[in-house]
């Protein structure tokens, strides 16, 4: 390195230790378990494992189930751990008790809501506008939902989202943060936009819940969806959740009505009729084991508001793209994630050439992020566990291989 070279890095260093003695929430780093000289940018796809998990998932496994056998379903809670998970998770997505519902996948949710949707909107109207960059479940989902429903899949750019919206649109799907690029869509005024025409939004919240402010309840969403396995940390196929808007509760007709979501399930009767509420969103026997492991999950989020979750990530996300362009020669990576605070989620996305195998390194030295086809490096900020110091060594691991 050149004497210059070495005063940059020192300084970054310097900074980042500042900043990350001011930090309010680096604390929050005790409540996870992290393997030591790693930096972990992949929350976004799969978060850390919060500390108290493993205890739980061994009492839930070895007394609730090995010893109270059938009666947990009572007596540790089980049967309604849908309704009380969602109503734990629920304030991170700016949405009142009884609209949130745990269980099944994102993808089988997403189902659910756009059949649902399509079941709300008013009758006549012919299109379900989709995100057209969107995470391919979703559009996979839509499709088939479409075909179902008699509508007819119309793809759109976020950014225009709001002028393809007419009288014909039924319903409109998309994600609050794009999962390649990391832009953040303007919830607050396409929610407003689709309201106005008239049509039924479902959201995607994989990439924002917990991350940022979501708001559902104050922008008047009306139907979300989402995973818990990435900011909410709930581990591996942790199931996803359903919010349902109490104003849509009651003419929610879904396209899945298992005996979960029935208003009566024990009395086994041969006719469906859904439960009140957001219950009638759920399906099957839940994944207990998973989803008690989410409820243990969400103790991290104690205490800790969404505000200040943003706040900081802004600022990694700030700190990390000014390590970039001090230590990774010019030319050599291309941020593809909107600078502008209100169109950034919690991601830096650089685009380069050969980034599997630039991410591969990158890994094989310690910085896990992740590759998305065809060029993109994916950075994941989670305010929880991720500090400045992390942020400034990922970028100088980064300039090393481009060095
Ligand atoms: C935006 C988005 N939607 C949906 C999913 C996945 O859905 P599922 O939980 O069904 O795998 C992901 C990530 O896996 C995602 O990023
Ligand atoms: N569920 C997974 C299982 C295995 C590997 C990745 C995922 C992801 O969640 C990917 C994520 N949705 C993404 O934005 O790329």
């Amino acid at each position: 390195m050149s004497d210059d070279s070495t005063d940059i890095a020192a300084d970054l260093r310097a900074r980042a230790a500042e900043l990350d003695a001011a930090d309010g929430l680096a604390k929050l780093r005790e409540r996870f378990t992290l393997p030591d000289g790693v930096v972990y940018l992949d929350g976004n796809s799969l978060g850390a494992l919060p500390a108290g998990v493993a205890d739980t998932t061994a009492d839930v496994v070895a007394r609730q189930w090995g010893e109270l056998l059938i009666r947990s379903w009572d007596e540790s809670g089980w049967w309604t751990a849908p309704e009380r998970i969602g109503d734990k998770l629920a304030p991170l997505i700016g949405a009142a008790p009884g609209q949130v519902v745990v269980g099944d996948s994102t993808s089988v949710n997403l189902f659910k809501a756009l059949v649902g949707a399509a079941r709300l909107a008013a009758p006549g109207r012919t299109k379900l506008l989709v995100d057209a960059a969107t995470f391919p479940t979703d559009g996979y989902i839509a499709q088939s939902a479409a075909r179902m429903t008699g509508l007819t899949v119309v793809p759109v750019d976020p950014s225009h989202a709001a002028e393809a919206m007419d009288a014909d649109t039924a319903v409109v799907l998309l994600n609050h943060v794009d999962y390649r690029s990391g832009r953040l869509h303007d919830l607050p005024a396409l929610t407003a936009a689709a309201r106005a025409a008239g049509a039924i939004t479902v959201w995607d919240l994989c990439h924002s819940a917990g991350a940022l402010p979501v708001g559902l309840d104050a922008h008047a969403v009306d139907l979300a969806v989402g995973c818990t396995y990435k900011y909410l940390n709930g581990g591996p196929g942790a199931p996803a959740y359903l919010y349902i808007a109490a104003r849509h509760q009651a003419g929610f007709d879904s396209p899945l009505p298992g005996w979960n979501g029935h208003a009566d399930p024990f009395a086994m009767t041969p006719a469906f009729e859904a439960a009140q509420g957001a219950t009638r969103g759920r399906v099957g026997t839940p994944d207990i084991l998973s989803m008690l492991a989410l409820e243990s999950a969400l103790d991290a989020w104690d205490g800790v508001s969404v505000e200040d979750v943003r706040a900081k990530s802004l600022a990694l996300t700030d700190f990390f793209l000014e390590c970039v362009a001090a230590y990774v020669p010019q030319g050599r990576v291309e941020s593809v994630t909107p600078a502008e605070h209100g169109r950034r989620g919690s991601q830096i996305s650089l685009r380069t050439e050969n980034a599997r195998e630039v991410m591969g390194e990158l890994i094989a030295r310690g910085v896990i992020g992740d590759f998305r086809a065809p060029d993109v490096l994916r950075f994941g900020f989670t305010p929880l566990y991720v500090g400045f110091a992390d942020a400034e060594r990922a970028a100088r691991t980064l300039g090393h291989i481009f060095g």
